[in-house]
């Protein structure tokens, strides 16, 4: 089988209010980043499937003859498949020897990689094919690069297998698929994210694959249209810490202090529904002082709950985003804060060792590029190797 070329990216992601209490069925509102994932896929003639992800030096190669072997005969259709295959991600831990429990971050990259590709093309004809990865995102910071690889993985993987056609039909541009293919990649995104994650929300995912400023309740995603611009300020502690200890640290809490526990997660609810009130305010009347006044206190009430959860900064003054327990903090800026301010503010940060940056919001999600509209450097990071 001779797969087609192809290019994907997908952003990463700020949660505004949220995190953690979505694992546990509450409110959270969350938003796409400019900072983006690249894939590119090509086809081979070396009998072999190889992946290269610069970002954590990596790169592995497989015989498909190999690969063949972990696929059984009654291999469904993956526009059929829904639940994660146990018994497939069993046999895959046993051949990569990676144990269940392995925090690695080779190993369940690779694992999210093996798996989407036996998968969508399991039911037939393995392909012979290398895939590069590289992210403008840090890796493991709370920004969801886990999510923009697994998203970029499914895209790329279901439209390699047929399984979904390729957007692009001009040999320029970016294109992005329709809205029944890009719930097909939400759902394979979100088994990589239960690969690497243990327990995900599937907000992280939802974000990567439709970008924008999303609300996220229980698997249901309603994108938030109107939503007025904000300025944000990253600052990464590089603390590094693992979303899926962190997930299950919460789980356990909770288990264990229920009565406490689960009031935290109703407050943490009430929040991303007065901060969605507000942003909706702020579209549809003059956006005031006060606006900002309600915002940041929000984010100072959500540190403490999770703080009270045992996710909270490690480093004082700095609220952090995703899963928490160090990676990156957000700061929200208001509109009228000097340029001049903002610089030395991030001076100040990189003078303590921290990286930090501006970025601006609301990214397009997953789409297919064609080579020449790929940002500068993009391609060269890609096939660095
Ligand atoms: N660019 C990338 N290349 C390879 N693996 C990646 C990349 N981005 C993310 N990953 C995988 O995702 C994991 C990080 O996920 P996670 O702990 O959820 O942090 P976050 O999603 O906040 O960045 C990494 O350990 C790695 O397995
Ligand atoms: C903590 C959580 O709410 C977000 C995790 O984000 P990240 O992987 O740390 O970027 C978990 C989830 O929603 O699946
Ligand atoms: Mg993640």
């Amino acid at each position: 089988m001779h797969v087609q070329h192809c290019i994907v990216s997908a952003p990463g992601k700020a949660i505004l209010h949220g995190e953690h209490a979505v694992v546990h069925g509450k409110v959270a509102l969350a938003v796409s980043l400019n900072l983006r994932t690249y894939l590119e896929l090509k086809a081979t003639s070396t009998g072999k499937v190889s992946i290269d992800l610069p970002n954590i030096d990596t790169s592995l190669s497989w015989d498909v003859s190999e690969l063949k072997l972990l696929v059984s005969d009654s291999f469904a259709k993956p526009e059929e498949t829904k639940q994660l295959d146990a018994e497939l991600l069993r046999r895959l831990r046993e051949f990569v020897g990676i144990a269940d429990g392995n925090l690695d971050t080779r190993g369940m990259a690779t694992l999210a990689f093996l798996y989407i590709y036996l998968s969508s093309f399991g039911s037939g004809e393995l392909p012979s094919l290398s895939v590069s990865v590289w992210s403008e995102l840090p890796t493991g910071a709370g920004l969801g690069s886990s999510a923009a690889y697994s998203v970029c993985l499914a895209a790329a993987l279901l439209t390699a297998s047929g399984a979904i056609p390729a957007p692009l039909k001009h040999s320029v541009g970016t294109s992005r698929w329709c809205q029944e293919d890009m719930e097909l990649i939400n759902s394979w995104a979100f088994q990589g994210e239960t690969i690497i994650h243990g327990n995900p929300s599937g907000v992280d995912n939802a974000v990567g694959t439709w970008g924008g400023m999303l609300r996220f309740l229980s698997g249901k995603i309603l994108p938030l249209s109107r939503v007025p611009l904000l300025r944000i300020l990253l600052t990464n502690t590089n603390v590094a810490r693992s979303t899926k200890v962190l997930v299950a640290g919460v789980k356990d809490k909770r288990n264990k202090f229920p009565s406490i526990i689960n009031p935290v997660l109703d407050s943490v609810d009430a929040i991303s529904c007065t901060c969605e009130k507000t942003l909706a305010e702020m579209t549809s009347e003059p956006i005031t002082s006060e606006h900002y006044n309600v915002l940041e206190e929000l984010i100072d009430i959500n540190q403490s709950q999770l703080n009270v959860m045992g996710v909270g900064t490690p480093v004082s003054g700095h609220p952090l985003t995703g899963a928490g327990g160090g990676g990156c903090g957000i700061t929200l800026l208001r509109p009228e804060t000097e340029p001049s301010v903002v610089e030395s503010t991030v001076q100040d940060l990189r003078d303590c060792g921290y990286e930090c940056w501006e970025t601006s919001i609301g990214g397009p999600g997953v789409q297919q590029h064609h080579p020449s509209s790929v940002k500068p450097g993009v391609m060269e990071h890609l096939g660095a190797r």
